[in-house]
């Protein structure tokens, strides 16, 4: 696994502090971030792979500081994004998902061997010549999985990566994410995703209020917002 970093980081949106000295080494394989709305996950997991700059403190995922290494740390993780009209850049919904691929120096009947299972793990092979950005919001969430699991990075950052997912397609995904060998860092909300997971860091106000194994993070968490396990 890759250690990812963090070094006494902030950051702030204008006046609003939203990470506030956050220190944590992530090593481990499957790892979740759970917190109440606003409490700065998605600004952490974007630092990840630099799409959100420390005001303050570093970042740096296997020795490489983002700060001076963006690019190659970009080569080495995923990022899935939350609203997934953010990833997709190409006519249709094959083409979106080999689009990752260009960088890859595959031939081509590696690559499309390639894209057809990512489109077939993610139920998208009837989908493969609709234009994407008329898909469905859970049609285009399973696109973004598939479009960023093709090429098979060594970390794979997923922001609330299944709001949209009707329960089958939820569970699908979980369940593929149990079979991944690469690291896996989940923010969510749907606390059965992290389920099996190594780790779960629970944010508040951006800063971490709990870190541990699932069960007891979750508790520590479900404490917080006051619900019922
Ligand atoms: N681009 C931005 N400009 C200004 N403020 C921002 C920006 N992005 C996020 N914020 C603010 O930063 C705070 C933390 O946001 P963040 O998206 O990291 O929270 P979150 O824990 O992921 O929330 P949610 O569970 O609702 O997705 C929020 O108060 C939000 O309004």
């Amino acid at each position: 696994m890759t250690d990812i970093v963090f070094d006494h980081v902030s950051h702030d949106f204008g006046a609003e502090r939203v990470v506030d000295d956050v220190s944590l080494v992530l090593g481990e394989h499957r790892i979740g971030i759970v917190g109440a709305n606003g409490s700065g996950k998605s600004t952490l997991a974007r630092m990840i792979n630099g799409l959100v700059t420390p005001t303050a403190g570093r970042v740096s995922v296997g020795g490489l500081d983002l700060a001076r290494h963006a690019r190659e740390v970009r080569r080495t993780v995923g990022f899935v994004f939350t609203n997934a009209d953010n990833q997709i850049v190409m006519p249709t919904v094959r083409e979106d998902v080999a689009f990752t691929l260009r960088r890859h120096k595959l031939d081509r009947a590696d690559a499309a061997a390639r894209v057809d299972a990512a489109l077939h793990r993610f139920g998208l092979v009837e989908l493969a010549d609709r234009p994407a950005h008329r898909l469905s919001g859970g049609q285009k969430q399973l696109l973004a999985l598939a479009s960023v699991l093709v090429a098979e990075p060594a970390v794979i950052v997923a922001d609330e990566p299944t709001t949209l997912l009707d329960a089958r397609n939820a569970r699908l995904v979980g369940e593929h994410f149990a079979e991944l060998p690469q690291q896996l860092i989940v923010v969510s909300h749907q606390l059965e995703l992290l389920d099996g997971f190594d780790r779960v860091i629970v944010m508040e106000a951006g800063q971490v209020v709990a870190d541990d194994r699932p069960e007891p993070a979750l508790d520590a968490y479900r404490a917080l917002i006051g619900s019922p396990r």
